[in-house]
């Protein structure tokens, strides 16, 4: 239906509304009345001569371009774009609308919803419809007053406004009673609008009405303004079906919209709904592990091995309780020791100091800085006789006869009040099932639930991002609030350390966008993800903005400290000193803190002299003793009082703080504030709670890792299987069509021979080689001889003899301390000759990395490494603990060797991904292929080895050259 408003004809000043021909077809000459408030037929030919200029093409269809939008979004917005409708407008010349706003579709605006508001049109529109309709309202209350109703309400009727295409018809009678009253200048774009839609002229002219009626009520002309045939009528349309729909159409409470993301809160509403389910879920999976974490320590604590029933308490054997000499890998216990003194450390830790009964040493021990330790008394045969006390080992006493372990007390009650006086016993235990961390996990999902969508929360657009649909994201970045391009670099190729590939310069710019809520970088190893969040770090500082940098683990977290120490950034490492490795303590909060307060210190220490000093001498004086008491208490206070400053000094001044993912809650981070940039590294490895903490601190957020390395370590079965061993990178990088993420493609690490298995194997053969170091090898280096070996970038040692033969010595072994860890043991002997055969043509020893999957392994193998002193240096780790680093060389045992194929770990694709592409120039895989290749994956691994690498059967202790390597020789054949 298309309606011509200014040939219709419908002459209301006549007094006698025609009939119309067909409900469909309307033509209307609508005769403007003569002022606004009362017209009059002498004016209506004025009124129809100037509506014509502002004819309007009715169509009731959907909506064209430059229709003005309905009401939503929010104002900021709004009235931006009521600015462009309206420059648009003025463009065009004065009060005639352009030709785009004559040629408007209002079919869709004229029925769409619940009226325009005041605050939306502004007071100028509002007065001009209200002049308008008041003169429409005036006409139709006067009909009734001189007896014309029946005519009007036939007129009416036969417009059937109640109908959708009475709508129309009311809005095209609206017209001529609107047109003689001047639009406001520069506000004709919005009047426009105005006087097209349905809602908003029903809406003032009932309101009109009702004031003409009462009025006349007032004057005593009508006797009840509610009882007239007008407003009846009036009722009669508005109560209509089709006007309820009309309105019904947007609902004001659909269109409403949450003022921070420009989101519906119906949608908003939505979002909330899958918060809580994520976070019911999450908890729920959380619990889970944690049951299983408490379970597993359980285990531990008991199968600590306890004195013998028959053996007699004797010294000093009862200071350690022996465990196997593997058992010592998984726990080590000292016993009989007392507490002697407590102090409070950074963080509210509480350091407790214990030594040893007696005169003796403390026994050899594996435990080291850094270690959980469960803290409990003990009776005279080591027996564990309260609940575990969880802690840290903070140091051993270089007396050798004590320990200082930082317990937790969170509560202000410092429970190890009850271990005085008493005989304790100190265990390591690995996978200590940590409250701590399971506490301020769940605390993160509340604080997500409870405040992720609050106007107040910092975090909303990363939050709005996680959980809001694809049709959400666009929204918040059509209202400007967000923004997924990249930010302009000033000179993106004038990097300081690096020249960046596109990919990375990609990445940068991307990150170093502000209004980005949410980037996720992921980057295949050696592309570069460290360099790069550090140079990311670098400009987001320059640009004004603070950074919190978290990572699932401590040595990640001081990988990334390690990395920024040297770009002269104002850095603080927050988080437990006895777990930052001590290469970078100087960066950490205590130490700082330490530091700035040595004066204070000393000069506190002093006075506390001088008064220990007043109080021996004038301890009969009762009085001036108690004084002296109170400044000595005084002066805690003021130590107190001056750490707690100094620390929230170090932390505001800091432009980077960096800590775990869990460590992030530390109230002394909290206090902080808001951080403007959050970046999470190995984000692939962390738990989606853990990634909360930090994030719900931030207002935007970096997520960057590989999720095709490891994953978070999960012990439930359960909780793996529901889900809570995917990653929130994992999570986020297939949300919005991935929108969110950016990839990194071009490794700067590896020799192409290694990086070309892992692009085949996982990453859809996309990784790409930097000419750099596609061909770079260890004889490259002019410390090192050119050699067979040092000139293969791939070489596999081969257990297994040429016709299936096994060295009996090369076949595995289940730990026998019961943990389920494997070593083998002519393995590690190869392992160590091949490395020193390396260090004999040159290669660096701390160039140097071996890795196995399997603790018991790493044990025996470093064992044997510590027997040559040539080749201290050398990084003997588990596979797990050394993601993130490099090395040179890499050798890798694999261990596994049985009749039934068995490879356990090894089988794990994420796991050799991770093994393998540590190494820059050479990787040596020592294995049993017969084992080995029984899994499909590896089997494709050793293919690959024998395409581009090399391969030799060893056997260990060969020095006759048996083995093809020929160990003894510190110089070997070149290949060449
Ligand atoms: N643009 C570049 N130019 C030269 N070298 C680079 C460049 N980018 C990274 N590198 C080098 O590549 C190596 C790997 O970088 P980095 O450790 O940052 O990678 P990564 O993605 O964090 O690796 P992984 O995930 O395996 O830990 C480093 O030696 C680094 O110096």
């Amino acid at each position: 239906m298309s309606l011509d408003l200014f040939s219709s004809r419908f002459l209301f000043s006549s007094g006698a509304a025609k009939k119309l021909p067909s409900r469909r077809r309307v033509t209307f000459v609508a005769a403007a009345p003569s002022s606004a408030s009362t017209p009059s037929p002498a004016r209506s030919q004025d009124a129809s001569s100037s509506s014509r200029q502002r004819s309007v093409r009715v169509a009731p269809l959907g909506p064209s371009k430059g229709a003005p939008r309905p009401a939503g979004g929010n104002g900021r917005t709004r009235r931006r774009r009521q600015r462009r409708t309206v420059e648009g407008g003025q463009e065009q010349g004065g009060c005639v609308p352009s030709v785009e706003e004559a040629s408007i579709r209002v079919g869709t605006l004229y029925e769409n919803g619940d009226p325009l508001g005041r605050k939306e049109l502004g007071r100028c529109v509002v007065e001009w419809l209200r002049q308008g309709m008041q003169s429409m309202a005036s006409k139709f209350a006067s009909a009734e007053l001189q007896g014309e109703m029946a005519d009007l309400t036939t007129a009416a009727l036969t417009l059937n406004w109640g109908s959708a295409e009475g709508q129309l018809g009311f809005v095209i009678q609206a017209q001529p009673y609107l047109s003689p009253v001047p639009m406001p200048k520069g506000l004709e774009a919005l009047c426009f609008k105005a006087c097209t839609h349905y809602p908003t002229l029903f809406d003032h002219f009932q309101r009109e009405l009702r004031g003409v009626l009462l009025s006349y009520q007032n004057q005593g002309l009508i006797y009840d303004w509610r009882s007239t045939q007008t407003w009846k009528l009036l009722k009669e349309m508005a109560n209509s079906t089709h006007h309820r729909a009309a309105v019904r159409r947007t609902t004001p409470r659909t269109k409403a919209v949450h003022s921070s993301i420009g989101i519906s809160l119906k949608k908003v509403r939505l979002m909330q709904d899958r918060i809580e389910d994520f976070v019911r879920h999450m908890s729920d999976l959380l619990r889970i592990e944690r049951d299983a974490e408490l379970e597993f320590t359980q285990e531990e604590l008991n199968a600590t091995t306890m004195l013998d029933n028959n053996s007699k308490p004797s010294k000093p054997v009862e200071y350690l309780v022996t465990h196997g000499q593997a058992q010592q890998e998984q726990c080590d216990t000292i016993c009989n020791l007392s507490v002697i003194s407590s102090s409070t450390g950074l963080g509210g830790l509480h350091l407790v100091l214990f030594r040893i009964e007696g005169e003796h040493k403390l026994p050899p021990t594996t435990l080291s800085p850094g270690d959980m330790v469960c803290v409990r008394t003990c009776n005279s045969r080591g027996e564990g006789a309260t609940s575990c006390m969880q802690g840290f080992l903070y140091n051993l006493g270089e007396d050798g006869c004590s320990i200082t372990v930082a317990l937790e007390s969170r509560h202000g009650d410092p429970t190890f009040s009850r271990l005085f006086g008493k005989s304790v016993r100190i265990d390591r235990i690995q996978g200590l099932a940590d409250a701590l961390t399971y506490e301020r996990n769940l605390e993160a999902l509340m604080l997500l639930q409870r405040n992720g969508l609050l106007k107040s929360n910092a975090s909303i657009d990363v939050v709005a991002t996680l959980f809001g649909d694809g049709k959400d994201v666009m929204k918040m970045e059509q209202n400007c609030l967000i923004d997924w391009g990249e930010s302009s670099l000033p000179d993106p190729r004038l990097s300081e350390r690096y020249a960046f590939d596109d990919s990375q310069l990609r990445a940068l710019s991307l990150g170093l966008n502000k209004k980005r809520p949410v980037l996720v970088i992921q980057g295949p190893p050696g592309t570069g993800k460290t360099v790069l969040l550090t140079e990311l770090i670098v400009r987001a500082v320059r640009q004004g903005e603070n950074v919190l940098v978290t990572a699932p683990s401590n040595a990640a977290v001081d990988n990334m400290v390690e990395k920024l120490s040297s770009t002269g950034l104002n850095i603080v490492r927050v988080g437990n000193p006895a777990r930052i490795s001590p290469s970078v303590t100087s960066k950490s909060l205590a130490e700082i803190v330490n530091g700035r307060l040595s004066q204070f210190r000393k000069e506190l220490e002093r006075k506390r002299t001088d008064l220990r000093k007043d109080l021996r001498d004038c301890i009969e004086d009762d009085s001036l003793a108690a004084g002296i008491r109170q400044l000595l208490k005084q002066l805690g206070r003021d130590l107190e009082m001056k750490e707690k400053e100094t620390i929230m000094e170090v932390l505001s001044d800091a432009q980077v703080v960096l800590s775990t993912n869990t460590g992030a809650a530390d109230p002394l981070i909290r206090k902080i504030g808001c951080f403007d940039l959050v970046i999470i590294d190995e984000a692939g490895q962390g738990i989606e709670p853990s990634c909360w903490i930090p994030i719900l601190q931030g207002k935007r957020c970096i997520l960057a890792g590989d999720h095709c390395q490891l994953a978070p370590a999960i012990l439930s079965r359960k909780a793996l299987e529901g889900g809570l061993g995917k990653s929130m990178m994992e999570r986020a990088s297939l949300l919005h069509d991935g929108l969110l993420t950016t990839r990194l493609t071009v490794q700067h690490r590896m020799h192409d021979s290694i990086a070309s298995w892992a692009s085949k194997e996982m990453y859809q053969g996309l990784l790409q080689s930097s000419h750099s170091v596609a061909s770079h090898l260890l004889a490259d280096s002019p410390v090192v001889k050119d050699t067979w070996i040092t000139r293969c970038p791939l070489l596999l040692l081969d257990t297994r003899m040429p016709y299936g033969i096994l060295n009996a010595d090369c076949v595995e072994h289940l730990d026998p301390a019961g943990t389920g860890s494997f070593y083998n043991d002519g393995e590690a002997d190869i392992v160590t000759q091949h490395v020193l055969n390396l260090v004999h043509c040159g290669v660096s020893p701390s160039e140097i990395a071996i890795q196995s999957p399997y603790i018991a392994q790493v044990q025996l193998l470093r064992e044997k490494i510590e027997e040559y002193p040539g080749l201290s240096g050398v990084e003997v780790s588990t596979v797990d603990s050394f993601q993130g680093r490099e090395a040179d060389a890499v050798v890798l045992s694999m261990v596994r060797s049985n009749p039934l194929g068995a490879v356990g770990f090894m089988g794990d694709s994420r796991l050799m991904n991770v093994a393998i592409t540590r190494a820059r120039r050479h990787v040596t895989v020592v294995c049993d292929t017969s084992t080995i290749c029984h899994s499909t994956f590896l089997a494709r691994l050793l293919r690959h080895i024998r395409r581009y690498g090399q391969v030799k059967h060893v056997a260990p202790g060969s020095l006759d050259g048996v083995s093809g390597l020929g160990f003894s020789q510190p110089t070997l054949p070149s290949i060449s």
